[in-house]
Order: C-alpha cells, then sequence, then structure tokens
C-alpha cells in the first residue's frame, strides 16, 4: 500500500474519532463532542468585523500567504519521535495515581489538552509519511456480504496501557492522542482491517469504581451510561498493568477484574489481560497473577501481553480476528472526508504555533478556520485567522516585520502538502480583538458555513 493510502487509513481512524455516529445493535453512541470544546473551529466563519485595532489587523506583517513564498519540497526523512511525552506522562501519572481522589481522573486541564492535540498532530505526519502497510489492499474491495465484523471494548484503570495495546495492534498512533477523557463514555480507539475483517476498538473512559468495587456517587449519571453499554461490545478486554499490581496492589482494579469475570455473560466473549509483562523481572510471578484470577468463569482467556513492545499482541490478534461474526463493517477503510482534512489543516497550524510561540501564548488563541475552498487545478485555498485577545500576544505571535507568522506558515504549508499530497495556498492572519466570539454560531451547519463566500 503506498504512502498515501496509509494516510488515508490514518486518517480514517480521525473520522471515527471526530464524527459523532449511531451504531445499530452492536454499535454505540458516541458521545465525542471533542470539536465543540475546542477553541477553534473546523467551519468556516463568517468575517466578522470585531477588530477594535484594525489598522494593527490590516497590517500587512500580520498575513503570512504562502503565495508569497515558494515552499521547498516535503521533506522525505523518517520524523522524530515526540520529546514531550515522557515529561507529561508523568505529570498525568502524578495526577492519577499518587493521589487517590477520584475526580482527578476526570480533570484534563488546558495543557494536557494541548498536549493531545500536539501529539495528534505529530502522529497525522508520522501517519501520512509512514511506510507501506501490508496488511491492506484497497484494490482488493470486499464486498459486504463478506465482511465480518467486531467490536471489541477494552477497559482498565488510567494508564493500563488501552491505547498502547491499540496502536500496537492498529499500527499507527494516531488512535491514542486524540481521546478526551472526561467528555466522553465511548470512543473509537482504533480501527483495525485486516482481509475481510474489521475489528474496531472502543474505549470506555467514564468507568470508574469506588474502593469497593461500586460506581462512586458523584459520577453516577456518567458512569452508569458507561457501564449499560459495555455489555454491547462482541469483546471485552480487561486490561490491567501487572507490574504494578505485583508491586502495588489496587483493589479497585482487582475489584474491576472480579466484578467483570464474575459470571460468564452468553452474549459476550471476556477475556482478561495482564499487561506490561515486560516490566516484571520474574517471570514466574507472572504465574502467581494468572493464578489469582484463573477461577472466575467470566473470563475465556487470560493472556499475558506487552502492548507497548507487542509480546504475546499477535495471539491476542489472532484471537480476536478469529471471534469476528458476518456482519458489514462500520467504517469505511479508506475515505477521507472534507471535515477530517479541515481538522487536519487546523491541527498542523496548532502545532507549528505551539512550537513557535511561547507555550502560554496558544492558550488565548482563537482559531478559525475561515476560508476552505478546492480549486479546479485541484490545490486547497486554506484561510485561518489566528485572533488574541490582546494586542501584546498579537505582537508575539505576528514577529518582527511577520516573521513569526511567517515561520508557522511556511512550515504548516509544507506540511499539508505533505499529507494532502496536492498543492496548498495557506493563509494565515493574526489577529487582535477585545472579544472573542464563540466559534460555532448557533444553528448553522458545516454546511451552511462553508457556503458562505467572501
Ligand atoms: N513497559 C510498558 N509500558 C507500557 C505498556 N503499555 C503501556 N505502557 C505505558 O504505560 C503508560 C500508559 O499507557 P496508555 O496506553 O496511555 O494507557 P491507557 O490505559 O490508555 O491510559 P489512559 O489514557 O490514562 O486511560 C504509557 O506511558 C505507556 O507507554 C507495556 O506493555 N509495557
Amino acid at each position: 500500500m503506498n504512502t498515501t493510502k496509509k494516510t488515508l487509513r490514518a486518517l480514517t481512524y480521525l473520522t471515527s474519532l471526530y464524527t459523532p455516529r449511531v451504531h445499530s445493535l452492536h454499535r454505540h453512541r458516541h458521545h465525542d463532542n471533542l470539536l465543540s470544546v475546542r477553541l477553534f473551529s473546523a467551519q468556516t466563519q463568517e468575517r466578522q468585523d470585531d477588530s477594535d485595532d484594525s489598522h494593527l489587523n490590516n497590517s500587512p506583517d500580520s498575513v503570512f500567504d504562502s503565495a508569497q513564498f515558494s515552499i521547498p519540497d516535503a521533506p522525505k526523512s523518517v520524523p522524530q519521535q515526540p520529546t514531550w511525552d515522557v515529561q507529561h506522562r508523568q505529570r498525568v501519572e502524578r495526577a492519577f495515581f499518587k493521589n487517590d481522589l477520584q475526580d482527578r481522573y476526570f480533570k484534563v486541564d488546558d495543557e494536557e489538552e494541548e498536549r493531545r492535540r500536539r501529539v495528534l498532530a505529530k502522529a497525522l505526519l508520522e501517519a501520512a509519511l509512514e511506510g507501506p502497510d501490508e496488511d491492506v489492499d484497497p484494490d482488493q474491495e470486499v464486498l459486504e456480504e463478506n465482511q465480518k465484523s467486531l467490536s471489541v471494548g477494552i477497559i482498565g484503570a488510567p494508564n493500563a496501557g488501552k491505547s498502547a495495546l491499540t496502536n500496537f495492534m492498529v499500527g499507527t498512533k494516531v488512535a491514542a492522542v486524540s481521546r478526551k477523557t472526561n467528555t466522553t463514555t465511548h470512543e473509537v480507539l482504533g480501527v483495525m482491517t485486516k482481509g475481510d475483517t474489521q475489528i474496531c476498538f472502543f474505549d470506555t473512559p467514564g468507568l470508574m469504581l469506588n474502593k469497593s468495587g461500586h460506581l462512586h456517587k458523584d459520577m453516577k449519571v456518567r458512569v452508569e451510561s458507561a457501564w449499560s453499554s459495555v455489555n454491547l461490545y462482541d469483546v471485552l478486554i480487561v486490561i490491567f498493568d501487572v507490574n504494578r499490581h505485583l508491586t502495588r496492589p489496587d483493589s479497585r482494579v482487582i475489584n474491576l477484574i472480579k466484578r467483570m469475570g464474575a459470571e460468564a455473560n452468553h452474549k459476550q466473549t471476556r477475556i482478561l489481560c495482564m499487561n506490561k509483562v515486560d516490566l516484571v523481572e520474574k517471570k514466574k510471578d507472572l504465574l502467581k497473577v494468572a493464578e489469582q484470577f484463573k477461577d472466575l468463569p467470566g473470563y475465556e482467556r487470560i493472556f499475558m501481553i506487552s502492548g507497548l513492545k507487542g509480546s504475546g499482541v499477535e495471539d491476542l490478534s489472532k484471537y480476536l480476528m478469529e471471534q469476528a461474526v458476518k456482519r458489514p463493517w462500520d467504517e469505511d477503510p479508506f475515505t477521507m472526508s472534507e471535515e477530517v482534512m479541515k481538522n487536519i489543516a487546523l491541527e498542523v497550524v496548532r502545532e507549528r504555533l505551539l512550537d513557535h510561540v511561547h507555550q502560554e501564548i496558544p492558550y488565548g488563541i482563537e482559531h478559525r478556520l475561515v476560508d476552505w475552498k478546492e480549486l479546479r487545478d485541484g490545490s486547497l485555498r486554506i484561510e485561518q485567522h489566528l485572533i488574541t485577545g490582546k494586542i501584546s500576544q498579537r505582537k508575539i505571535l505576528v514577529g518582527k516585520n511577520g516573521s513569526k507568522i511567517g515561520r508557522i506558515g511556511i512550515e504548516a504549508n509544507e506540511e499539508l502538502r505533505s499529507i494532502f499530497k496536492r498543492d496548498v495556498h495557506l493563509i494565515l492572519q493574526g489577529r487582535q480583538c477585545n472579544v472573542i466570539v464563540p466559534s460555532f454560531p448557533q444553528g448553522l451547519t458545516l454546511k451552511d458555513q462553508s457556503e458562505v463566500s467572501y
């Protein structure tokens, strides 16, 4: 499969992450409301004369227009690993584990949200530049009557390794990074399509138990709705960090494992995954843990895996493939919707913004897609506005003689061209206004807004 197809495949995961969808019988309603909580909008906006400093906003320095630059060919090198992840992960770990405060689990602050965006943008680029994927041959269409599907829910404590495992199976980092823990009860973590079989992995982040294994009172409504849908998955993977279990057993996790394995569910296959086996020094300790849970009738199998390093994952994937049932696929493996492309355009600029502008500034910037047009020659004209609340922020964003916004624009343009595999005419405008208007005017749909002409 060539790079374009790989990219399309990666983007498909995003479609599934961003697009609320109603699934029938074995499918699930997503409450993913990622877009509406962002500071930026994927919808084209009517221009508003909201600036109180129009001479500044109209200054040529504040506009980057890629038409004025010759953008070099996109680099072909393998992208580097993100460097910020470890630091943020440690912070999240501290928040989730060291303080045993349940409500910390649901707090995703701006910085963390920003981290997810950064990783998302990076992952998109990586997916776009990744090498061929031998597993999927897009030229070989699988007829609907031959398609097999499986929905797999993954449940476990924070940091048990749900995302890492899905990433390993699905084969891209995209799935992991755009999740938002505190607003959703069900999210597609990733989609794996191999031959005639498609497996959709779902996360259930709203699920938490208190120490005695019961629902936490404060979150009852959210948590109950998450619990009520857990049974709908064909397969439920209960995953836990076995290394942590051996060193610092967590009663909530033990209760979760016991509760899910207490009785067999004839409509659902449940399996237990002892994750992070690579961290366990004495391998015979693993047997002790397996022994501890072996009598639970609800689990058909216990797998010992390392979702990160991959040991045992092949067996697990094979097992899941065997569970798939004749049912048409939920996800089209190769479509890239315009909506997804618009989001990518925003993500890429956002990432560049974070690279070039001091950390605190981007949080206060309203980031809007103002215009999106596919031109006759196939190229894309993309106009985005970066609106700051203070003149001082705007000055930082624009830089001396427009140097900063220019840098952001050039790099973003280059990346977008590489991802979309076509010419991109990117226009970025740095603006300032005192009152930042909401990104999502009520009652306007995506279509309504993209039809606004300028
Ligand atoms: N050594 C090792 N580390 C792992 C493994 N699986 C996950 N991790 C690490 O554990 C941390 C948490 O992994 P995630 O996959 O993000 O866990 P999660 O369950 O999705 O976490 P939440 O998003 O908080 O729900 C990350 O730092 C991973 O790199 C594993 O098999 N071995």
